[in-house]
């Protein structure tokens, strides 16, 4: 049963379990008992030492390894909104599935809450949304969360608050008597945010929470996962939706084959070349067969025709790095050589740029 694992504190992870997928290396969770007293103030909320993984498969041609992961090492802090980025076969979910207690390390270490991870004291403390969540069909999401929070032993008292207090977060309120056959994948993963959250952890994994949606559903769950960052809830978000991590993330982590590229915040990421730039359009009107004059102050390699109809022509000029006084210089300029400020855009690096540079080197 989905959902397991995020409160495993009362039970053992089954295998089987849907939520993890294809696990082919499933580590025995261990018997630790959790405490009240396991909290390490001042530990990072997720620690990552030289971690290793490498899985051993067989094929036609015999025994073939694969490293997974070849020696991560990353923090996330309280309060951060961390994501996890990298193209397909990085490690991402080899990762969080170490996290959790899924699979085991090769080497190294991770711990959570200055806990092992994997152990009953850390596993208490996180929710995990997994990137296919399946809920029994005939729940409603009331009966969902209810199942849930009996998993972690939570009174019937305790789940009808939280139950009620989740429903309103997420925006469920008002259907929460309905069959989940008749929910959206929008609203299907917000109940899987709210069951994550059922057992109020202090740390929520998010694997691809806005995968599979159409932009009206990862609009929904984008905006309960800001209004549990403005809670200051601790997140660890796996996505390869830049846009999405880059309006939700603190900080990120770049991985690619097994490696970490880069981990920062995302402006620390941005290289000068992907600098923040100024970009001014100015239209000037053409005569009859007139062609495209530039005032001769502006180099013309850094402007470029993005518009020519009847009658007048607009040029784009890209100021890079500018300060405020080239800006109003190159606006004197245009205006007194005729030309009408039509746009002017601050742009700021793009997250997308700064991947693309990473991952395109490796
Ligand atoms: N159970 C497994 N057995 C063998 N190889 C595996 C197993 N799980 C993952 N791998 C391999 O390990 C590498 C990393 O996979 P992983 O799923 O961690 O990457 P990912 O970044 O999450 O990718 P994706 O975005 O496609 O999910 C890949 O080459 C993958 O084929």
């Amino acid at each position: 049963m989905a959902g397991l694992l995020d409160h495993s504190c009362v039970g053992r992870v089954s295998q089987s379990n849907p939520a993890f997928g294809d696990v082919s290396v499933a580590d025995k969770p261990s018997a630790d008992k959790p405490s009240a007293d396991v909290s390490n103030a001042d530990a990072p909320i997720v620690q990552v030492r030289d971690l290793c993984k490498t899985y051993s498969g067989w094929s036609f041609r015999g025994r073939r390894d694969i490293n997974a992961l070849g020696g991560v090492s990353l923090e996330a802090r309280a309060g951060d909104v961390f994501g996890l980025l990298g193209p397909n076969g990085a490690g991402k979910t080899t990762m969080i599935k170490i996290l959790l207690g899924v699979v085991k390390p090769t080497s190294g270490s991770a711990s959570m809450f200055g806990q092992r991870a994997g152990s009953t004291a850390a596993r208490c403390r996180v929710g995990y949304l997994p990137e296919s969540l399946r809920v029994d069909r005939h729940h409603t999401a009331r009966t969902a969360l209810g199942f849930y929070g009996r998993l972690s032993r939570m009174s019937s008292a305790e789940i009808d608050r939280r139950s009620d207090e989740l429903l309103e977060l997420v925006g469920l309120r008002g259907r929460d008597n309905e069959s989940v056959r008749r929910f959206s994948k929008g609203m299907y993963q917000r109940l899987g945010l709210a069951q994550a959250l059922m057992h109020d952890p202090d740390l929520l994994v998010l694997d691809e929470p806005t995968d599979g949606l159409d932009p009206v559903g990862r609009n929904e769950v984008r905006k309960v996962i800001e209004r549990l960052r403005d809670l200051g809830k601790t997140i660890f978000l796996n996505s390869h939706i830049l846009q999405e991590v880059e309006m939700v993330c603190s900080r990120v982590a770049i991985m690619a084959g097994g490696k970490l590229l880069a981990i920062g915040s995302i402006d620390e990421l941005a290289s000068p070349t992907d600098a923040a730039n100024v970009l001014i359009d100015a239209r000037a009107a053409l005569g009859h067969g007139d062609s495209i004059h530039l005032p001769p102050e502006i180099d013309p390699a850094t402007c470029s025709v993005i518009a020519r109809v009847a009658g007048a022509a607009t040029h784009r000029v890209t100021l890079l790095s500018p300060d405020q006084a080239a800006v109003d210089r190159l606006i004197d300029v245009l205006r007194q050589h005729g030309h009408s400020i039509v746009r002017l855009e601050n742009k700021r690096p793009s997250l997308e740029d700064t991947f693309m540079r990473l991952v395109g080197q490796v």
